[in-house]
């Protein structure tokens, strides 16, 4: 026998005694939980049960509510711990599937014994409560596995740094939670589990990486620092996957302090959501809140202004309808000039400038507009706006009081009593029954009127109340419009776009650019809520945020760290954060690097660095053997199409299922879908509504491809008539960076200027004058 079948055989039994062991607590707890379930239940019935009898009688009821109370009490204390034995049911159905993917023998310096250390999703101690059948990944002592090869070294307990030697580095093959493989591993984790995995075909979910983080990842899912993170990392290196499996760690390492309601994930698009929603679920964490900034913007602007989506923006920009005036609207809108613009206005509304509304309850202006102006000017000048504003509230919230008083003698009032509802009057009866002892009964029959009364003006004025509480006697639109009132000498970008930003606002519409100034400006002014619970901000993509994007993220979650990833040879619009310099202005972080590249293969790297910007981080691709990309040029449009049919059914035939036909607007992925289904080629339509990804064949615009990837892919007429500006080429890397194992693009004649810069040596190129015709649904 070779000494790796023993070793082999010996791990195989490890890997059993240690199932065994997992079946045997599954088991226990099986019957816990259902022991615990089928109480909840019983309660629960109980519970309603007694809510619908003994409320007839006061005393009766009484007593009834007490006993619900106790009992309501009791049920969330068992639902409570049949959520924790849930939860330990599911982490060990999940280690019973793969207990563990990787070990190291680990002998710490000034000790004898080696100990073995084998890694998991999650921990398993031995019965004594001391050993470890497996570490959790995230625990200290599994670090070494991700930093170190066999040979010295280290990780950081709590409070020291504990030295030795590595003796051991072994990965694990686990499939349908069989062992198949293991491979000792040298210096990177494990080039052949990470081979092996790269290898496998695509999924509709994105999954774990755990099992084979590498060095400069585990870098970036351990940063502790209380510093924010910037990740610069290439296409396919990993930065999404860093990111998820960052939060899962610091759900582990912050247990008590960090939970997942405080963490916050800005993704790009919803299809992106359901895309990695597996991530967490599987390693054992709560998923955290996900949501696009469009998707925030709405929630906060939506009810009083038509918002521009980021898509709709870049629409008109990928289609050339971009005039002159909303390009330097992108750019100026974006940019920290204009915020300060911003902020130097709102300092001048401590002098002049609100705007502010009547208050009026029906017809009757209670307080005038000019006399909220008068009030609030006269106030002391050395007070911030918002103290200000807060004591123009009060003001206001009296004159409603004094208002309130006058209408009791109004005719009207009486009419509408019809208006209270049954528990007003039963609260009026009740106040009067407390009182009955000190007036006679025409007194009682008056008060009673005059209660009622008391409580139809409150409930009319109700409404009113609320708004004032939120401020909304301050006009914020009409006072942001005033900004835009006049011309700057010193500002012509400003000139250039503001009678085109005044008049959007007055038909409340806001431009994606316009959005967030607007937002900015309106929170300042009225004094920013800021959204302190939030402890960890992951901003996913942010080359596509803007400056001004940023700088109010910033001002939102003060408290917040953030963990910021971007590429900046995938920026997509015109106001990107593609320079390192400003972004470091906005925030003191530490900054990692991922260069390399593992969604693709090295051939499909090789050439889509080719269409990177030179000058920017460079790009290596992990090595992992597949075939050249293909460019075709063809003469006609049919032509383009029929290739696209066949290079489908090619890549079907290699046994490639998530295929992808990407186009630069939406109108291209909807002429091509429809091309396709006229030809009996089942594909779907991506657009901004989609949520869910099925599998297959689909067509999308590359901005919804963000993110994401796929088997192969098709990049749709890469010709010199399509991508042709400085925008095209981040689009074109975009587009090509999704592929794991295959590339296409088809050019309708010749192709882009971008292309033609490509190392030729890196692509097979084929000029086609003819080809096989018609096909169905040709028209
Ligand atoms: N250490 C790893 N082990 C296994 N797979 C990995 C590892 N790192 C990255 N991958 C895989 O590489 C692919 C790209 O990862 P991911 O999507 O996280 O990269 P990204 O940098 O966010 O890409 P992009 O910016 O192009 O969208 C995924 O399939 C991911 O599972």
């Amino acid at each position: 026998m070779t000494e790796y079948n023993q070793s082999f055989e010996e791990e195989q039994e490890r890997f059993h005694e240690v199932k065994t062991v997992i079946k045997n607590r599954l088991n226990k707890l099986m019957k816990r939980v259902k022991r615990i379930r089928t109480d909840v239940l019983d309660l629960r019935k109980e519970f309603f049960e007694d809510v619908t009898v003994n409320l007839t009688e006061m005393d009766d009821a009484i007593e009834t509510q007490a006993s619900l109370k106790q009992q309501a009490e009791f049920l969330s204390e068992r639902e409570r711990h049949h959520d924790q034995q849930d939860q330990s049911f599911r982490q060990l159905t999940r280690l019973y599937d793969q207990p563990y993917f990787g070990r190291i023998d680990f002998k710490e310096d000034g000790e004898t014994a080696v100990d073995a250390i084998y890694i998991g999703t999650s921990s398993l101690l031995k019965k004594n409560e001391e050993d470890f059948y497996v570490y959790d990944w995230r625990a200290p002592i599994a670090s070494m596995y991700y930093d170190y090869p066999p040979g010295a070294s280290q990780y950081q307990a709590i409070d020291e740094t504990i030295t030795g030697e590595m003796t051991l580095k072994r990965q694990y093959v686990v499939k349908r939670g069989e062992l198949e493989g293991m491979f000792d591993t040298g210096l990177t984790i494990g080039d052949g589990l990470l081979q092996q995995v790269l290898g496998e075909t695509a999924d509709t979910t994105m999954k774990n990486i755990v099992a084979t983080i590498q060095q400069e990842q585990n870098k970036i899912i351990r940063h502790e620092k209380k510093k924010d993170l910037i990740v610069q990392g290439v296409a396919g290196s990993g930065k999404t996957s860093a990111a998820l499996q960052r939060i899962a760690y610091l759900l582990y390492r912050f247990r008590g302090e960090l939970t997942a309601e405080q963490m916050l994930l800005f993704s790009p698009n919803p299809l992106f959501h359901t895309y990695v929603s597996q991530v967490l679920p599987e390693l054992g964490e709560d998923q955290i809140e996900q949501v696009t900034f469009y998707h925030y913007l709405e929630q906060e602007l939506g009810r009083r202004f038509v918002i521009e989506t980021p898509f709709d923006q870049l629409e008109v920009l990928l289609t050339g309808e971009v005039t002159e005036s909303r390009q330097v609207n992108m750019q100026y809108k974006a940019s920290l000039q204009f915020k300060e613009k911003v902020d130097h206005y709102l300092e001048q509304l401590k002098y002049r400038g609100l705007a502010f509304r009547n208050i009026r309850f029906r017809d009757h202006v209670i307080v005038s507009k000019q006399e909220l102006s008068r009030y609030f000017y006269k106030m002391d000048q050395n007070e911030s706006v918002q103290v200000r504003l807060s004591q123009l509230r009060d003001f206001i919230l009296a004159s409603l009081k004094e208002e309130q008083k006058q209408l009791m003698d109004a005719d009207w009032l009486e009419d509408e009593l019809e208006l209270l509802d049954l528990d007003d009057y039963q609260a009026a009866y009740e106040q009067i029954e407390g009182e009955q002892d000190t007036m006679d009964w025409f007194n009682q029959t008056e008060r009673e009127q005059q209660i009622l009364k008391l409580r139809l003006i409150n409930k009319l004025f109700k409404p009113l109340r609320k708004k004032i509480k939120r401020l909304q006697f301050v006009d914020t639109k009409r006072t942001y419009l005033r900004l835009f009132d006049h011309a700057d000498a010193t500002d012509e970008q400003f000139n250039h776009v503001r009678l085109e930003t005044r008049q959007q606002l007055l038909d409340n519409f806001l431009t994606y650019e316009d959005a967030t100034p607007f937002l900015y400006f309106e929170k300042v002014c009225l004094g920013f809520d800021e959204q302190g619970s939030i402890q960890h901000v992951i901003l996913d993509e942010a080359q596509d945020y803007s400056l001004f994007q940023l700088a109010y993220l910033k001002r939102i979650y003060p408290n917040s760290q953030m963990t910021l990833l971007g590429d900046v040879h995938q920026t997509l619009y015109l106001h990107g954060l593609n320079d390192d310099h400003v972004l470091k202005s906005l925030t003191d972080a530490d900054v990692l690097t991922l260069n390399k590249s593992y969604r693709a293969t090295e051939q499909l790297v090789n050439f889509s660095k080719g269409l990177a910007k030179q000058d920017a981080y460079t790009i290596e691709p992990f090595v992992r053997q597949g075939d050249k990309p293909n460019i075709y040029e063809v003469e006609t449009e049919q032509m383009m199409m029929h290739k696209i049919y066949d290079e489908l059914q090619a890549f079907q035939a290699q046994g490639f299922e998530q295929l992808a036909i990407i186009t630069k607007t939406k109108q291209e992925a909807k002429k091509v879908t429809d091309w396709l289904q006229l030809n009996d080629t089942q594909a779907h339509l991506v657009t901004v509504e989609t949520h869910e990804f099925e599998p297959g064949i689909k067509v999308l615009p590359v901005y919804l491809a963000k993110g994401i990837e796929f088997d192969a892919v098709i990049v749709y007429d890469v010709s010199e008539k399509h991508y042709y500006n400085e925008l095209d080429q981040y689009l074109l890397y975009t587009a090509s960076t999704r592929a794991m194992h295959a590339l296409t693009l088809v050019s309708h004649q010749t192709v882009a200027p971008w292309l033609k810069a490509v190392d030729a040596s890196t692509y097979q190129h084929h000029k086609i004058m003819e080809i096989q015709l018609p096909k169905k649904g040709d028209a």
